[in-house]
């Protein structure tokens, strides 16, 4: 297990969290560090904590104890709102979308929502419309192109997912968090997803709950295994995958397996028996 670095130190930095909700302790003492770029995964059997854990880092709940920083400021404290300003944007399982604003609109209002100083820009028409070309583009590469002037409640759901994360990542953040991206994904929107996040959130640090074991494979370089809230251990995806104690935990699978004894000639065997 790494623990976690000091304050002070470069991304963002989770320290010791802990959250209660009531009697239950939903997440107890984890910690981790994101450097900036980098793209971390949080897996878990139901209920081990993992929403509870991106809640505590967009700001919509509040840590019993623990620190969370970004490029050492401390952010403990503050709510989404300031969060979001200093770069920590999210995009929600259940999409977060204005179902009358269009593909266009969404990309970008979240272009310019983020970024409040720039607002004196909207007087420049020159500048305008380079933002609604910024946002074409990104429309185009979440493969979106054809549908700008679409309003958001008539996209199907793997568009609107996609439309969400498209969205976030307009805002320019700093660190994405991801909340199952693949969850309701057609197999070729979720071909589309990696390639998109190389295009659009080069260099963004992105921290993602999710279950597809392949999924996660593509698109996060280091994993966090939560169970009943805390840390079972962070280390490079392919590792933590393999680990058996992350087998037993997460895929339910037995940590060790005894030696099968060899079918004796003539026997039959079977395919489908638990070892
Ligand atoms: N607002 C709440 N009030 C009470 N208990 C809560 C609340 N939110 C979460 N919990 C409990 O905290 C624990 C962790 O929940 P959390 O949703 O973070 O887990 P999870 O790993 O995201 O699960 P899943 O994979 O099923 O989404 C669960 O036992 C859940 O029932």
């Amino acid at each position: 297990m790494t623990s976690p670095p000091a304050t002070g130190t470069t991304g963002l930095v989770l320290s010791g969290l802990t959250r209660r909700h009531g009697s239950l302790t939903a997440v107890e003492d984890v910690g981790l560090h994101l450097p900036p770029g980098a793209r971390h995964a949080v897996i878990g059997p139901n209920g081990a904590g993992k929403t509870t854990l991106l809640d505590l880092v967009a700001g919509a709940i509040a840590p019993h104890r623990g620190t969370v920083t970004l490029d050492g400021h401390d952010l403990t404290r503050a709510g989404p709102a300031r969060r979001s300003r200093f770069g920590i944007a999210r995009s929600f399982q259940r999409p977060a979308l204005a179902d009358e604003v269009s593909v266009l609109d969404h990309l970008v209002l979240a272009a310019w929502h983020h970024h409040p100083r720039r607002r004196g820009a909207w007087r420049s028409p020159a500048r305008h419309r380079a933002v609604r070309a910024d946002a074409a583009e990104q429309a185009a590469a979440v493969g979106l192109g054809d549908a700008l002037h679409t309003r958001a409640g008539a996209l199907p759901h793997g568009r609107r997912r996609l439309l969400d994360v498209a969205a976030a990542l307009a805002s320019r953040p700093r660190v994405l968090l991801l909340d199952e991206p693949a969850a309701g994904l057609t197999d070729d929107e979720l071909a589309l997803l990696p390639g998109l996040l190389d295009e659009l959130a080069d260099g963004v640090s992105i921290l993602l709950v999710e279950h597809h074991t392949e999924v996660i494979g593509r698109l996060a370089g280091t994993v966090t295994v939560l169970v009943e809230g805390r840390t079972l251990l962070t280390a490079p995806t392919a590792q933590a995958l393999e680990h058996p104690a992350v087998r037993a935990a997460y895929l339910g699978l037995p940590e060790e397996t005894p030696p099968r004894p060899r079918p004796a000639e003539g026997d039959t065997p079977c395919s489908n028996s638990t070892p």
